[in-house]
């Protein structure tokens, strides 16, 4: 593993009220394809009934469907590392980032092509001695008509770059309400449904290609400096095959179904190993885990809102 360093100095008042630029960008069919790709939609069945439409015209329809975790991109469309070489201050080795949470709220059915403004904001910081965490939260508009259509917060865990706090309490900020991202129990029943399903050894280079160019799931040696044996899959791709598990057999393979959607990295995967998701219905919401078969570990946790109960449960 990595050696750590431990004790960073920055100012956290200067990072929390830091102003980001507004952002635009313009994705079109091709992207949401490549994406649905990237999260293994038909990579076991080319034909497959529930997810052909999300890389294919299928009957003749006029556009391919889009899945709902497609929105976690709109951060990364304008760049890749999701802005935090742009606060000041803000010390950190990036070799060291690990994703560690990502809250989404859904407002608008998500065309398949659009022009997209994003405005981020710094939603948390918190001091956790050896780490530091820090919280982006990006809205994106349609904006030719200027509705909201999505919000994501993405929780990034900097290894190392803890212990600025000045005073004896660590600084912890956020500015949203806790139980929206509290981590969730995983019930003690049987889950409602298990989905298994294997990642292709290259699925990590096929996910880059929507926007996070992160070496560390891309080359061998980037990975080890970061204490991995290879590089490991990118969280948000994992969390893509969770959320389109729970689209499948949840939710009649509908990808407008969901309102929001929280996952906690928990550990990392890495391509070519198996991934099953246990999913418990509770009222309008779905708590699901998803664990690596082959060494039997849970590497995210988390929970879907659904906008119907569904009846078949
Ligand atoms: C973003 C763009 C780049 C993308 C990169 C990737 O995809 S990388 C690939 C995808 N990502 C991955 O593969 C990452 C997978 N996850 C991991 O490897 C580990 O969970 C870890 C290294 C993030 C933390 O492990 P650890 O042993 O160092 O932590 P600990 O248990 O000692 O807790 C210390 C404090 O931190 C808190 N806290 C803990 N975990 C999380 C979390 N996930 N989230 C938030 N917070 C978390 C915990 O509550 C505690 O605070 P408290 O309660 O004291 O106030």
């Amino acid at each position: 593993m990595a050696s750590l360093r431990v004790k960073a100095q920055f100012d956290p008042e200067l990072v929390i009220s830091h102003k980001f630029p507004e952002d635009s960008f313009s994705y079109n069919e091709r992207d949401a394809v490549i994406y649905a790709l990237g999260i293994g939609a038909c990579s076991g069945d080319a034909a497959d009934e529930k997810e052909l439409k999300y890389v294919y015209h299928r009957d003749g329809e006029e556009n391919v469907q889009v899945l709902p975790t497609f929105v976690v991109l709109f951060p990364f469309k304008t760049k890749s590392d999701l802005l935090l070489h742009d606060v000041p201050g803000l010390e950190f080795d990036p070799k060291l980032l690990l994703h560690g949470q990502q809250y989404i709220e859904i407002y608008k059915p998500i065309p398949s092509s659009c022009y997209v403004k994003n405005t981020t904001t710094v939603a948390g910081l918190h001091d956790k001695g050896k780490a530091t965490i820090i919280e982006l939260e990006t809205v994106s508009y349609a904006k030719k008509s200027g509705e909201a259509l999505c919000m994501n917060r993405s929780t990034i865990y900097l290894r190392g770059a803890g212990g600025f706090s000045k005073s004896s309490q660590p600084y912890s900020y956020a500015n949203y309400p806790s139980h929206q991202v509290s981590p969730v129990s995983v019930p003690k029943q049987k889950p409602s449904v298990i989905y298994e399903e294997q990642i292709q050894q290259s699925q990590a280079l096929l996910y880059r290609l929507s926007g996070d160019y992160n070496p560390l799931h891309s080359d061998p040696m980037v990975a080890r400096i970061a204490g991995f044996n290879r590089p490991i899959l990118h969280g948000l791709c994992t969390l893509g095959y969770a959320v389109r598990a729970i689209v499948r057999s949840i939710c009649d393979g509908d990808p407008t179904a969901l309102r929001s959607i929280f996952g906690r990295f928990l550990l990392h995967v890495y391509p070519g190993e198996s991934l099953i998701t246990e999913v418990w219905i509770d009222g309008s919401r779905a708590i699901f885990q998803t664990k690596v078969k082959e060494r039997n570990r849970a590497v995210l946790s988390g929970y879907v809102t659904l906008k119907n109960i569904p009846s078949s449960l």
